[in-house]
């Protein structure tokens, strides 16, 4: 995977530390140790992620000097994810940064697996954020679905209540979860996000809940937890089918009891939050016991938003190519240009089964690879995205090759509707296929399956038109 990250941290050990163990995942990785230089490396580029320091002068711990550099980064017209660090296990002032637009703070010294996952994270958040011009994504659409969701959201997102929210993969789940933050009585604090599926089950109790230094072997200093993190805000917790149920229960006493007792406290702290929750999950898998716990499932679903696929609401598709061609073209400085009547009618056609996700990928590889006057369908790589076919598809691919035999998918060594091409990028489109297939489009098993990230998934869906 590859992508620009920025180390600011005035010790040079501290940051060189960073950059060699993310210099392999992300390739390029740059650190900077005096705030002075800002400017003139955001003039050469924005990097899409950056590990900010947050306390600079020797002595002074208050956040100052970060908070002021986070205000700078934010205002750049494509700001990068801002992941604040601190030494001082300081929740005032991680919350602090999390209300001026950090999206997750990790404290020093960090857990190796952990900084992956946070930039990993950072990375998947900062491409569902873009999809809105400025950064602030707006949940587009015009059907009567649409208009109904809206006013669902407007008139639930006021309450305390917990709202669970149901859709298939990129049909907007976060947006909802974002929205509706935004119109509650809690918009003025943070939204923290926590990708449920991928936090290991080993770290879920000091993640969710924090810790005390010493509490156990890795446990160097104090640390907050997200349900501290978000006081007074919201938390979302993405993914939520996808927790173990030994994980589940321990979600489910602090829902209950209002509190959460970090690892090696003695005491529990008293929680603030409103949760609202999503997963792709199916309701009748969210409602079989041995998947989900019936006592969890009531206490989240109190407002349930259910978001439609987009093929269930066809009508919105020329609003949302329309956006993201012209989001598109004005990113990547191309001329302005419109769609042939045919690219139309076929992407209005076309049944999107990765929904909004694909439409906005599509569109970005459109803006990019089209030659002609207007927009043609070939533009946007949906050809190729026959998803219908995807386990035929995955049938011709030698099981080897597409390192599927251990993903337990059923493969067969033939020649088959891939056109027998065996091109790497074809094994590889033809394996992630499968493999969503296999898992019900759900991206955090597919991903664990096929070895890499959700957020290298997610980069792989949109360079495959998937
Ligand atoms: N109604 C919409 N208007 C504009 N953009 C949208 C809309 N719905 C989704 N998107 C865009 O599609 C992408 C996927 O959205 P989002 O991450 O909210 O989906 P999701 O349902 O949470 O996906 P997943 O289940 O895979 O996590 C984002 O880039 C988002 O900005």
């Amino acid at each position: 995977m590859s992508a620009y990250v920025l180390i600011l941290d005035d010790d040079a050990d501290v940051a060189t530390a960073a950059q060699l163990l993310l210099r392999r995942r992300y390739g390029h990785v740059a650190t900077l140790n005096d705030p002075a230089g800002l400017p003139a490396l955001l003039a050469r580029g924005v990097p899409e992620v950056v590990l900010l320091d947050l306390n600079f002068t020797p002595g002074c711990i208050n956040g100052a000097e970060g908070l002021a550099l986070l205000d700078v980064l934010r205002a750049q017209a494509n700001p990068p994810a801002v992941i604040a660090m601190t030494a001082y296990a300081d929740v005032p002032l991680a919350v602090e940064a999390l209300k001026r637009g950090a999206g997750d703070f990790i404290t020093k010294p960090w857990d190796n697996a952990r900084l992956i996952a946070a930039v990993d994270q950072a990375l998947a958040r900062r491409e569902a954020v873009r999809g809105g011009a400025g950064g602030s994504p707006e949940l587009m659409g015009e059907s009567r679905a649409m208009r109904e969701l809206k006013a669902l959201i407007a008139s639930v997102a006021p309450t305390e209540a917990n709202v669970m929210v149901l859709g298939e993969n990129g049909v907007g789940k976060e947006l909802v979860a974002r929205a509706i933050h935004a119109a509650s009585r809690r918009a003025a604090g943070t939204l923290l996000a926590v990708d449920m599926g991928a936090l290991p089950e080993s770290t879920f109790e000091s993640e969710l809940f924090g810790h005390r230094k010493g509490s156990f072997t890795d446990a160097k200093a104090d640390r907050a937890g997200r349900f501290q993190a978000a006081r007074g805000g919201s938390l979302f917790l993405d993914e939520i089918g996808n927790m173990p149920l030994a994980a589940q229960a321990k979600l489910l006493t602090a829902l209950e009891r209002r509190e959460v007792t970090p690892i090696g406290a003695d005491k529990p702290e008293s929680i603030d939050v409103r949760i609202i929750s999503a997963t792709n999950l199916e309701e009748a898998r969210l409602f079989d016991p041995s998947v989900f716990r019936a006592d969890l499932l009531f206490r989240l679903n109190t407002i349930v938003i259910r978001v439609p696929p987009l093929r269930e609401r066809r009508e919105d598709v020329p609003l949302l190519l329309q956006h993201y061609l012209k989001l598109y073209e004005a990113q990547y400085e191309r001329p302005v240009r419109s769609l042939s009547a045919s690219a139309m009618d076929a992407l209005l056609r076309h049944d999107w089964p990765g929904n909004v996700r694909a439409l906005r990928h599509a569109c970005e590889r459109a803006v990019i690879l089209g030659q002609g006057a207007e927009y043609a369908i070939n533009d946007f790589g949906l050809a190729a995205a026959a998803v219908a076919d995807m386990p035929r598809a995955a049938a011709a691919v030698p099981a080897a090759a597409a390192g599927l035999a251990s993903a337990g998918v059923g493969v067969e060594s033939r020649a088959t509707d891939a056109g027998g091409d065996l091109t790497l990028d074809a094994i590889e489109r033809a394996a992630i296929a499968a493999t969503l297939a296999q898992f019900n489009g759900n991206i955090s098993h597919a991903a664990k399956t096929l070895g890499i990230s959700r957020a290298a998934l997610y980069r792989k869906l949109g360079k495959h038109g998937i």
